[in-house]
């Protein structure tokens, strides 16, 4: 066992302070000189691999710019880091789980040391302001730090409580699952790139990490870490490429045993299915872990404190510009207060600066032409849907830099079963709907396909014991905002067409890695 203290999650820089605006812009300048314009290559059992085709990083705030460019697997690639990583297995899984764990623990040290540097790096490849960035990669060291604690209550024999039997010796074990794949979103490069590979890692497995196409910088930047904190050679395969051909590719594979998803539903419900089926010389289940997305709902009652109902509405709606699985999407308000919660809402989001990640704004850019084409398909959707009250545009510049600039909008009046009320947008866009009363309110809230977050305002007791109950979303959150859940303290995951709700950052989200032997010795 090794000797640490009790999880703590890390705190969170107060922006506030000169001295610490100060140091953000220092980091900005030193990852500037040393970072952007960096080439990634594929790491291969331990070995840098480098593939005539690349991808390229653009700075979504100002397109002209390039921030860096990864290696671009090829099918053959994908195939050595599987053949690789099993090879690595063999060895790594009869490793101790204490001496696993002590690697994501100096992983954390390196990543607290370099903190400044990943949120600096993340600023400039997907426009996160200053506290958007500090918050991820403060999740990201408490991922290391609370799954290698987690592990040790997985390791050696009897790990799990059997009942006693005269005459016997029984007891379960908690093994590794082998060799899969962890395939993962732009919005958190870092923390989930990051918890989706060390969680299966530290519980004994072999990994190939496939990071999405717009963060391959950070996704580097971090295997850089792991290798440094002593990660084995064939243990993280790192594998940049194109989704739909070598993440398919691995997918698809026999000898793949896991695969752990964060992304889009479209793309999560068609690997569940590809995962799904045998192939030729295929001796298991694959087991597949789903986090997907969300259309998040607010509701807002007429007991709720009025003023900090709407704090919750537009830092939910806008943190890092709507693109969060967890971001407020639709604001429920009962009829009553309508008026008031709605313009209240509107002259606060009114007041939201459009710049630069490194400029601190707070909406920035979002992440790719994309995306932004999408979103100004909603945009373009709204007036027929409700009344646009804000913004609604897509300027596509801001301050003189060209970038995918969308302006936080607001629709009112949408109806529930309308497309901007069901559809995932990810983007700073609000669908707002008009509720009867309470009951009406929590209907709405319950009418998606989704089940990711959710909150109420309301100081009514019996009603949030009824949400409590009620709310169908993996993450319920009262009098508060619905982002922003913090590793150890809310295990984040969602129901339905969210996700399997494996809850990362939670109690038992190793065990998703891990198959369980019981074994009985007769005396
Ligand atoms: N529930 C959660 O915890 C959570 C967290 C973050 C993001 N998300 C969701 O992620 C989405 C945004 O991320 P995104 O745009 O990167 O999602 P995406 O589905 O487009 O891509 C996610 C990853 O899948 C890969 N991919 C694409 N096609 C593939 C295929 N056919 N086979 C294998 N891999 C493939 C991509 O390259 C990328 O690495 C949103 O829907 C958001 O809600 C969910
Ligand atoms: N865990 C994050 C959301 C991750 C999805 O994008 C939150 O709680 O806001």
């Amino acid at each position: 066992m090794i000797k640490v203290q009790e999880y703590r999650p890390q705190s969170f820089t107060d922006f506030t302070k000169e001295e610490n605006v100060k140091a953000y812009q220092e980091a900005l300048a030193k990852v500037r000189k040393e970072l952007v314009g960096k080439h990634y290559p594929l790491i291969i059992d331990g070995k840098e691999v480098d593939t005539e085709g690349k991808l390229t990083s653009i700075n979504p705030c100002d397109t002209a710019e390039v921030v860096g460019t990864t290696a671009k697997a090829t099918i053959q690639d994908a195939e050595n880091a599987l053949q690789g990583a099993w090879k690595a297995f063999e060895s790594w899984k009869k490793w101790d789980m204490d001496a696993r764990a002590r690697i994501l623990l100096k992983a954390a040290a390196i990543l607290k040391r370099r903190r400044l540097e990943a949120c600096a790096l993340m600023s400039i490849e997907v426009g996160k302001n200053y506290a958007e960035a500090d918050v991820e990669v403060a999740e990201a060291i408490d991922f290391l730090e609370y799954y290698a604690r987690s592990a040790m209550k997985y390791a050696g024999f009897g790990s799990s409580e059997t009942t006693w039997f005269e005459g016997e010796e029984n007891g379960l074990m908690s093994i590794p699952l082998g060799v899969g794949v962890s395939i993962s979103p732009w919005n958190f490069p870092c923390a989930i790139f990051i918890g989706m590979a060390a969680a299966p890692i530290v519980a004994g497995n072999c990994v190939i990490v496939k990071p999405a196409e717009d963060a391959g910088l950070i996704a580097g930047f971090m295997v850089d870490i792991m290798r440094e904190a002593g990660l084995p050679a064939g243990v993280l395969q790192f594998l940049p490429g194109v989704g739909k051909e070598v993440g398919e590719y691995l997918v698809n594979h026999a000898k793949t045993r896991f695969i752990t998803f964060t992304g889009s539903r479209a793309v999560g419900l068609h690997i569940n299915e590809v995962a799904a089926k045998v192939q030729p010389g295929q001796k298991w289940i694959k087991r597949v872990i789903m986090e997907l997305g969300g259309k998040d709902g607010l509701i807002v009652d007429e007991t709720a404190d009025i003023e900090n109902a709407i704090t919750a509405a537009t830092q939910g709606a806008f943190g890092f510009n709507g693109q969060k699985c967890s971001a407020m999407s639709r604001l429920i308000v009962v009829d009553s207060v309508y008026d008031e919660v709605v313009s209240g809402f509107v002259e606060r989001a009114k007041a939201l600066k459009i710049g630069t990640g490194e400029e601190n704004a707070n909406v920035t850019a979002v992440v790719n032409q994309m995306s932004f084409n999408k979103i100004k398909g909603y945009l373009e959707l709204a007036p027929q849907e409700g009344k646009v009250l804000l913004g609604g545009e897509a300027p596509g510049e801001a301050n003189g830099k060209q970038g995918y600039y969308i302006q936080p909008t607001i629709v009112g009046d949408v109806q529930r079963d309308s497309r901007m009320a069901q559809e995932e947008i990810f983007g700073p866009v609000v669908a707002v709907l008009r509720a009867k009363d309470w009951q009406d309110a929590l209907d709405i809230a319950n009418s998606t396909e989704y089940g990711l977050t959710g909150g109420v305002c309301s100081s009514s007791r019996e009603r949030l014991e009824q949400a409590r109950a009620e709310f169908e979303v993996g993450n319920l959150y009262f009098n508060r905002k619905i982002t922003g859940a913090i590793v150890g303290v809310q295990p984040f995951g969602g129901y339905n067409m969210s996700g399997t709700d494996s809850k990362a950052g939670g109690p038992d989200y190793l065990a998703n890695f891990m198959q369980l032997k019981t074994v009985t010795e007769r005396w």
